[in-house]
């Protein structure tokens, strides 16, 4: 006896349909874009702290201080499915020198968490460093693949660099007695670092605060990424563009902006006309600070970077530079030290050893 032939009550429900589906899935899966983040910062201001935070909402107070991890994780930001690579820099590249290797990894990342305590002056000055360094390292990869390729060829904004989004997050404000740097010094810093976003924020006292740090940069990477295609269109923009939260709720946004968790709405500046909104959560209210349009980082002229990177290398050395009175002779085209015919002051200036700088001792007159 024959067994009577199996009806689906739908085509999904079929083992042929099914594998399909489960190819599809996997393949939406693959094709996901990835958001790369990076979190950066001197050593023992929290990073792992933040990172294990968001991950698993636990806080685990101590950690290898070499720990160096990318975490993928498939997560819901602001109600999209994420493909999240989230990488915890570690803060010993200071001292062992691995640079060039803390620039490729800049290069790799979409949007960047820029850390440090409150307690630790040296942690906020760290920042200035690393916002150079993220600066530097994303236009150069814009201005390789744009010189190689051209802008034409339609390569995506994310390749090119310009939509990146580094956020200033100040954390330990639990450590009241011990604060070095006040949210006035933060939001200042945010400001002239050029960050999207500042928040103060304490990892240990707060179980969601993580997420919530995540799901703002999300979405200001959002707004980087689609601000940045349309970029180029001759229309007229609006003087503040405008973006809309999942929620329906409405964001302006200037080049700079400002959220301040403690203070629970922003600082008033001078200037600038500040929009406060509700959380999608409901949670703590956004407060944005709008300010003129100022350059956009992602835009500067290459050439003024030219200029400054000509005299300052992030390998730390500083080539000659004539001062007024100390330029005694006109130097050949291409100088050559032992050539007959140059002066012996032209030599001994030609000769003068590479002095040392420090790039976080430019303040915010360098080119980030
Ligand atoms: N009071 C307080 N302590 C914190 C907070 N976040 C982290 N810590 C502590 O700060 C110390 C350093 O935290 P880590 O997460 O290891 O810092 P890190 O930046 O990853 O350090 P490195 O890996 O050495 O660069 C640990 O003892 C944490 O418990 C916070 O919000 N408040």
């Amino acid at each position: 006896m024959t067994s009577p032939p199996k009806h689906y009550q739908s085509q999904s429900e079929s083992p042929h349909c099914n594998k399909l589906v489960n190819r599809l899935n996997l393949a939406s899966l693959s094709l996901r874009p990835r958001w790369r983040v990076m979190v950066l910062g001197h050593h023992s201001v929290g990073k792992s702290a933040f990172v294990v935070r968001f991950l698993t909402r636990r806080f685990i107070g101590d950690y290898d201080p070499k720990l160096e991890r990318c975490y993928p994780v498939n997560t819901t930001l602001n109600g999209d499915h994420v493909m999240l690579e989230l990488l915890d820099s570690g803060g010993h590249h200071l001292e062992d020198g691995s640079q060039s290797d803390l620039e490729a990894k800049i290069r790799w990342a979409d949007a960047f968490i820029l850390l440090y305590s409150v307690t630790d002056k040296c942690s906020f000055d760290e920042c200035c460093r690393l916002r150079f360094l993220i600066g530097y390292n994303k236009r150069r990869r814009r201005h390789l693949f744009g010189s190689a390729f051209g802008n034409s060829h339609g390569l995506s904004a994310e390749i090119m660099g310009s939509s990146s989004s580094v956020i200033l997050v100040a954390n330990k404000v639990d450590q009241v007695e011990d604060r070095m740097v006040s949210t006035e010094e933060g939001e200042k810093r945010s400001r002239d670092l050029g960050c999207d976003l500042f928040f103060e924020i304490s990892v240990r006292e707060e179980v969601d605060v993580a997420k919530r740090v995540m799901e703002d940069l999300y979405f200001r990477w959002k707004y980087n990424q689609s601000h940045h295609h349309h970029h180029h269109l001759p229309q007229q923009q609006p003087q503040h563009p405008v973006a809309t939260t999942p929620n329906g709720s409405t964001h302006h946004f200037g080049r700079r902006c400002l959220e301040t968790f403690a203070g629970r709405c922003s600082a008033n500046k001078s200037n600038s006309m500040d929009v406060i909104s509700e959380r999608e959560d409901g949670a703590l209210p956004i407060s944005l600070s709008l300010e003129s349009p100022l350059p956009d980082v992602a835009t500067d002229n290459i050439s003024l970077e030219d200029k400054f990177r000509s005299r300052a290398s992030t390998e730390g050395s500083l080539n000659f530079r004539n001062k007024r009175g100390i330029h005694r002779c006109v130097q050949p085209a291409t100088p050559h030290l032992d050539q007959p015919g140059v002066p012996a002051t032209c030599n001994i200036i030609n000769k003068r050893p590479a002095r040392r700088m420090s790039i976080s001792l430019r303040g915010a007159s360098s080119a980030f």
